[in-house]
């Protein structure tokens, strides 16, 4: 078993009379790639911010590296590195020079330091932007340099808040590689997000919260497992008689299915071979039919069998 490197047990905040963490119980191995996910307002920041220290909370336990976080826990500090929502870098310094600021928190020996900045600006791919401040930056060429500031010290812990927002394609792609490749040297991950297909991506464990409270925890196959739905059928159907949807409806391992404005939807839990039952019934009772999809489901079908509302709102 992997070691841990975060441990919560029953994390309790509260901001006056919201309660925005609701006994969180969540543990992070070492090595691995950990997902937060929630809707917006659903405490993951809150969560990351007392792990850090940053924040104080009502009730619970945090171990960090086996050791209990405090304020001045200052030797597990240095080992973590954060990403923060907000891009929070100097207006006046150019990237070269920021990264050096934030590195040099942690990294005191001018030579060493130069070697680490200048490792950042590569892995973030900055290099024609050495000398350039941030306001002549676009968008997502900021984020990678907020996430350069954040890593440069080369952290065993890093949590990166929401790091794609409002970041065009490509940029984001690169993030979501330059995560992976931080993973594979050895870094510890733990990033939150409310987008879904990121954290299906990325993501080796995923804890799912809602209202401040942890509500699944596993693998994305764990989680999908435990849902009742295995695969979403649709088909295009121009007919199909009341008797013909029933008796899709009685088929093995269908639990709904429903037809409406020219298609046929068919909800199945598990089993093999649901499309081609499908398919050789309409076949068999000569329904004509289109195009065909079968998906798996995703995490917000997780999400929505959980809390019954969808993961976006
Ligand atoms: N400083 C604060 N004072 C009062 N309420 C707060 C404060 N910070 C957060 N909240 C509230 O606590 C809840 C959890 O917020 P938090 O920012 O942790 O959620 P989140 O999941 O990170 O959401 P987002 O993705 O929008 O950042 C929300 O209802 C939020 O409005």
């Amino acid at each position: 078993m992997e070691q841990s490197v975060i441990e919560i047990k029953n994390l309790v905040k509260r901001y006056k009379d919201l309660l925005a963490l609701d006994h969180l119980n969540m543990e992070v191995r070492q090595g691995e790639v950990f997902g937060l996910l929630g809707p917006n307002g659903s405490g993951k920041t809150t969560a990351i911010n007392c792990i850090l220290g940053l924040l104080s909370y009502d009730k619970g336990e945090i171990r960090v590296f086996g050791k209990p976080m405090e304020a001045d826990s200052y030797e597990s500090k240095r080992e973590i590195g954060v990403v923060m929502q907000n891009v929070a870098v100097f207006d006046e310094l150019t990237v070269v020079e920021n990264i050096d600021y934030f590195c040099g928190l942690y990294v005191r020996d001018k030579k060493e330091r130069k070697r680490l900045v200048e490792e950042a600006v590569q892995f973030v791919e900055l290099e024609e932007f050495r000398k350039f401040y941030p306001p002549k930056l676009s968008g997502g060429l900021l984020r990678r340099l907020n996430i350069a500031c954040g890593i440069a010290h080369k952290p065993k812990l890093i949590f990166l808040d929401e790091p794609t927002v409002a970041v065009d394609p490509q940029s984001r792609n690169k993030i979501l590689e330059g995560i992976l490749e931080l993973n594979r040297q050895g870094t510890t991950v733990v990033y939150t997000s409310h987008y879904m297909e990121e954290v299906e991506q990325i993501c080796s464990r995923i804890l799912i919260m809602d209202k401040g409270r942890p509500l699944a925890t596993g693998t994305k196959e764990e989680l999908k497992q435990m849902i009742k739905m295995g695969e979403k059928i649709t088909v295009d159907v121009s007919d199909l008689k009341e008797e013909e949807l029933q008796a899709v409806r009685n088929m093995k391992h269908v639990f709904q299915a429903d037809y409406t404005d020219g298609k046929l939807y068919v909800q199945c839990s598990g089993g093999s071979h649901n499309l081609v039952n499908v398919l050789g019934y309409l076949s068999e009772r000569e329904v004509s039919f289109g195009r065909v999809y079968s998906e798996l489901p995703t995490l917000n079908d997780v999400f929505l069998e959980i809390t019954g509302k969808q993961l976006r709102d």
